[in-house]
């Protein structure tokens, strides 16, 4: 692992949270008979010949816990059916799934249901709110159906409200509310019990550029605050680039690279995923540690944390008059960062 890497995916040495292991999803008939194929006969063409479509063909990848995890590519790749897949919504066609541990395709009906309910929350695009209930009944209600009495639930929904920026808005019905203020319940209502896996399939695309950065905001947030095992599927690479700590990039049903946007952006696996990040700019996803020389230096004009992206620095790194400084979370200095290279990577398209 690079340097960089090693600064950035906090997660990666950390506890595995989900493991997903061999999960093939093929829709059509003889879907079941394509599992006995050996995997070398496995191909497009065997799909196509047998009418059957790949939706997600041989997903292996382990999440971390407390990752910030996006699954992005085309309209059509199969981001929302791998999604389905991790919490059975979708019942994949063979493959291993385990949450801590747990082989989740061999749960019965009642644990699947006591798993989803109680330790993962899921947001999708179309709101799914409960039209006759207010706000508050809307975030309440998970708690309810686990059996927690109303005035508990109301009052942990109440603290939902808030970290939502929602307040003064409890009595509302959904159909009083924007789109975003609509989304925002949706987002607390998937957070009211907790959970530890919080699932969201493009939870943002139904919503204007100006709200959609608002919310995006908001997730990055409360990721902060109580960060939790999270897998977001999105078609826009630029929320990708916002949220996530990995992205896996699919295309026609495989997963083609996963990697940290830095990763992705300065050693993309094919010409497809070349293709998808060519317009983002590279400061602003290379790391401070990326460029940085590991010396030590004698006296400082001014310091950067090694996390931050070169463009998030820009303005320190443009007024700089002499060495700076690379510092770690506690302030220990790591070495340098050379302002030429800097200016160079921010100029750079
Ligand atoms: N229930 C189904 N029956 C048959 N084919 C399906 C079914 N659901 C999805 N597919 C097919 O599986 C493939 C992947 O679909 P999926 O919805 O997962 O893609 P996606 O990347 O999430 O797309 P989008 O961004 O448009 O939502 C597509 O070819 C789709 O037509």
């Amino acid at each position: 692992m690079s340097e960089a890497n090693a600064f950035h995916s906090r997660h990666r040495a950390a506890e595995t949270a989900i493991s997903v292991s061999s999960v093939w999803k093929v829709f059509g008939e003889g879907a079941a008979r394509f599992r006995s194929r050996p995997p070398a006969e496995r191909t497009a063409e065997a799909l196509s010949r047998d009418h059957l479509t790949g939706a997600v063909q041989d997903a292996s990848f382990d999440i971390g816990r407390g990752e910030v995890f996006v699954i992005m590519g085309l309209s059509g790749s199969g981001k929302s059916t791998l999604l389905r897949c991790l919490t059975r919504l979708i019942e994949p066609t063979e493959g291993h799934i385990t949450f801590g541990g747990q082989d989740i395709l061999k749960l019965g009906e009642k644990a699947l249901a006591d798993l989803r309910r109680r330790r993962m929350g899921m947001v999708f695009q179309h709101f799914a709110l409960l039209p006759n209930r207010t706000v508050l009944g809307n975030i309440a209600f998970p708690l309810e159906m686990q059996g927690i009495d109303r005035a508990r639930a109301e009052a942990r929904a109440r603290e939902l409200v808030a970290l939502v920026g929602l307040s003064g808005r409890e009595t509302r019905l959904p159909t009083q509310l924007s789109g975003g203020q609509q989304q925002r319940v949706g987002i607390a209502r998937s957070l009211a019990t907790n959970p530890e896996f919080w699932f969201l399939d493009e939870p943002f695309s139904a919503l204007d550029p100006l709200i959609r950065t608002d919310l995006q905001d908001e997730v990055l947030r409360l990721q902060r605050e109580q960060s939790r095992t999270a897998v977001f599927v999105t078609h826009d690479l630029d929320e990708a680039i916002r949220l996530a700590d990995r992205i896996a990039i699919m295309e026609n049903g495989r997963i083609i690279q996963i990697g940290t946007p830095e990763e992705l952006v300065t050693r993309p696996a094919t010409d497809y995923v070349r293709r998808f990040v060519a317009k983002v700019p590279p400061a602003r996803v290379i790391r401070v540690a990326s460029l940085m020389r590991r010396e030590s230096i004698a006296s400082a004009a001014m310091s950067v944390p090694a996390e931050a992206t070169v463009s998030e620095v820009a303005a320190q790194i443009v007024a700089s008059a002499g060495p700076i400084a690379v510092t770690d979370k506690a302030g220990r200095t790591l070495g340098s960062l050379d302002r030429q290279t800097a200016l160079e990577t921010l100029a750079a398209l």
